[in-house]
């Protein structure tokens, strides 16, 4: 009977407030901590309560949070593969029928042995019959009990490919629509919590479909059949079996909720220490330049302690769980037995009807297990589920397949009067207007956070403007399409980001037919890109991997890779923001060189964030952002001119002497500057 122990970890769900607050109440777990979790999820919720996040309460275990919808959208997601599940479920009618009629037919082959016994009851005829048969041709019962065993494998194995292919439908849906989003829902949503409910979500879906809902109706036939016969068996001992039923599901709902209160707060819990753990890795050359690994070490084990802590409460309710359903079931079993032995004394039953019955005791406890278990387990991947399809079903603003498909520029991409705002941040551009005119090099400078980033972000349409417009030709850039936009540019950005894959992956990612690049193509990208010797020089040259975010390469070959990666397209228009972090000095100067060949192409429409004076001057216009404003805009003499302008100072950081006529120059000269320095 401690078979009867149904309560199953599952991986990673999170912890709803509601459950915090539950916890709170049944003081399972430290309350402090749980206080402190509890303020911290509440204040967070407080900030973000005017952005649409990803809903953290978990609906894991709840049918309220499941509509009807989200189970016709279900049931669409499994059509495909209702052949799978028809064969899977005959085969369980089959395996379960089987295995219902074994213990009675075992019971009359008993009474066949014992002379004693003769046939009492018209209905039991066929039964004995059969064990009739069974008992002259013993091989034909070993054939029937591998008749079922072959009905139960191939069940599985049907019902296991139709989850498995249900719940790789589900993720391939929910990631393409998550890849889709706009860049607002991942400012608005931690990558991590995304990315953990797109992977614990789908195993607990992948969980209840493939396993639960298996186990949970054959568990509902079995139970439903073994009582069935359990009534048609004796009456009598029947009573005395049902009557333990309340004490059983007493001790399952005292202890059965405080542990499957702890089994979720767990897993929240080892959630986030694995985050950490991974995240502390995954980082190892900035732990050690910190010296953090005790501080790492420390709020390892500070995590786990808490984890310890809600352990030692769930194992105290397992326990006890376990220890009842024990004494309960071996109680009722022996129960049986004697009355059974009584009923065999007062000619009522016979031997072979009471191991039938026991045999259906067994069946029924362990079904009934079951049946708990498989009703948590599936409101737990309904839940689950009614998460990812609302990840699946999140519209994104930005369509990025429709409109007007513009590979290149005429005129000019213009900025007219924009400002622009991170979700939940004040404007970080106010009011902006100039072009970048085609086939020219503007620069944007200005100080850290001034806002050159989000120029270029706008004009990736990585994000709309809140007012004014950003125009291609007088097209506003929300009529085109944007993956088509965004192939006609190159972008190189100041901190190289490199996939963990090969070099040759690296440079393919995001060209429109990777699969039509020739080898001549790439290697020309990467010696335009001065990284050809280098790739030529590893050993498995362009198939050679670059490890976890490039991990295996230096800083210039990694920035060298992401040029060449923004020339493979031969794109019209490039976006370069120059690295500032500090390079060695080779690979300084062949990314300049390379950056200054790039400029140096007069049908390039380049937008560059410069750091360097060298830069700048080879711009045809430089464009000075401060706080989100244009505060200067002109070529890069006229620039010059301007006291105290960036441009100065960086002239004066690298020692160039300035122009005497420069330095003299208090206030702006031409263009009718408004400068505020
Ligand atoms: N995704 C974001 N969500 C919210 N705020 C952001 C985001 N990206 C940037 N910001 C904020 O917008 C402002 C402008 O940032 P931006 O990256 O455009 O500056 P920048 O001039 O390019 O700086 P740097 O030269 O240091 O790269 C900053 O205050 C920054 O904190």
């Amino acid at each position: 009977m401690h078979c009867l122990c149904v309560l199953r970890s599952t991986l990673c769900c999170q912890m709803p407030t509601s459950t915090y607050r539950m916890l709170l109440q049944t003081k399972a777990v430290p309350v402090q901590i749980i206080k402190r979790d509890l303020t911290a999820k509440v204040k967070n919720q407080k900030l973000n309560q005017n952005i649409r996040r990803v809903d953290r309460r978990n609906a894991a275990y709840l049918l309220r949070h499941t509509t009807w919808k989200d189970l016709v959208e279900l049931y669409e997601i499994a059509k495909p593969f209702r052949k799978w599940i028809f064969l899977g479920t005959s085969f369980m009618v089959v395996s379960s029928g089987i295995f219902l009629i074994i213990p009675r037919i075992l019971g009359k082959l008993i009474d066949q042995f014992d002379s004693n016994t003769g046939v009492q009851k018209a209905e039991e005829v066929f039964t004995m019959k059969i064990a009739k048969y069974f008992k002259e041709q013993p091989m034909s019962l070993v054939g029937l009990l591998a008749i079922g065993a072959l009905a139960t494998a191939a069940k599985v194995y049907c019902l296991q490919i139709a989850g498995v292919n249900i719940v790789g439908s589900l993720r391939k849906m929910v990631y393409s629509s998550i890849i889709r989003q706009d860049m607002t829902f991942f400012d608005k949503n931690m990558v991590g919590e995304i990315g953990s409910r797109h992977a614990a979500d789908t195993v607990i879906v992948g969980y209840s479909v493939s396993s639960s809902l298996r186990a949970g109706v054959r568990a509902v036939l079995v139970g439903v059949g073994s009582i069935g016969m359990m009534l048609m068996t004796s009456l009598e001992l029947s009573t005395v079996s049902f009557l333990t039923a309340p004490i059983v599901m007493g001790i399952f709902k005292m202890f059965g909720r405080v542990q499957q209160q702890c089994t979720w707060q767990l897993q929240e819990v080892a959630a986030d220490v694995n985050q950490t753990a991974i995240e502390r890795m995954a980082n190892m050359k900035t732990i050690r330049m910190l010296s953090a690994e005790q501080q790492s070490i420390d709020e390892y084990c500070k995590k786990g302690e808490l984890v310890l802590d809600i352990s030692k409460t769930e194992a105290l309710a397992k326990g006890s769980l376990i220890g009842s359903f024990q004494f309960t079931g071996y109680s009722a079993f022996s129960s049986i037995l004697f009355y059974g032995s009584h009923l065999i004394n007062t000619g009522h039953i016979t031997y072979g009807e009471l191991s039938s019955f026991c045999l259906y005791a067994v069946l029924a406890a362990a079904s009934l297990s079951n049946i708990s278990g498989f009703y948590n387990e599936v409101m737990k991947g309904l839940g689950a589920s009614s998460r990812l399809l609302e990840l699946k079903n999140a519209q994104p603003i930005m369509n990025l397949n429709s409109g007007i498909k513009k590979t290149d520029i005429t005129t000019s991409i213009q900025f007219e009067n924009v400002s622009f705002a991170y979700a939940g941040r004040k404007k970080t551009l106010e009011n902006i207007s100039f072009d970048i005119p085609r086939g020219k090099i503007t620069a944007v400078i200005g100080p850290s956070g001034s806002g050159k980033s989000s120029i270029a972000n706008l004009m990736l349409r990585l994000y709309d403007p809140a007012d004014g417009r950003v125009t291609v030709d007088g097209v506003d850039l929300r009529d085109l399409n944007a993956t088509t936009w965004r192939h006609a540019i190159g972008t190189v950005g100041q901190e190289p980001v490199l996939f963990t894959c090969s070099i040759r992956e690296n440079i393919l990612m995001g060209t429109e037919h990777p699969e039509k690049v020739s080898q001549y193509e790439l290697e020309e990208a990467a010696q335009l890109a001065n990284a050809l010797d280098f790739i030529q020089g590893f050993e498995n040259g362009f198939e050679t991997m670059v490890g976890e975010h490039g991990c295996k390469l230096s800083g210039g070959q990694k920035q060298r890779i992401a040029i060449a990666r923004a020339l493979i397209s031969k794109p019209k228009i490039m976006i370069l923001d120059e690295a500032t972090s500090a390079l060695d000095a080779t690979s300084d100067y062949l990314i300049r060189m390379t950056l200054d060949n790039l400029l140096k192409n007069h049908n390039l429409t380049v937008l560059v964030i410069a750091h360097r004076l060298a830069t700048m001057q080879q711009a045809d216009q430089v464009v000075y952002v401060n706080r989100g404003r244009i505060e200067g805009q002109g070529t890069f003499d006229e620039m010059m001119k301007i006291q105290n302008s960036i441009v100065e100072q960086e002239a004066r950081r690298r020692g160039i002497p300035m122009n005497e006529q420069m330095s003299r120059v208090n206030t702006p000269v031409a263009r009718g500057f408004s400068l505020k320095f």
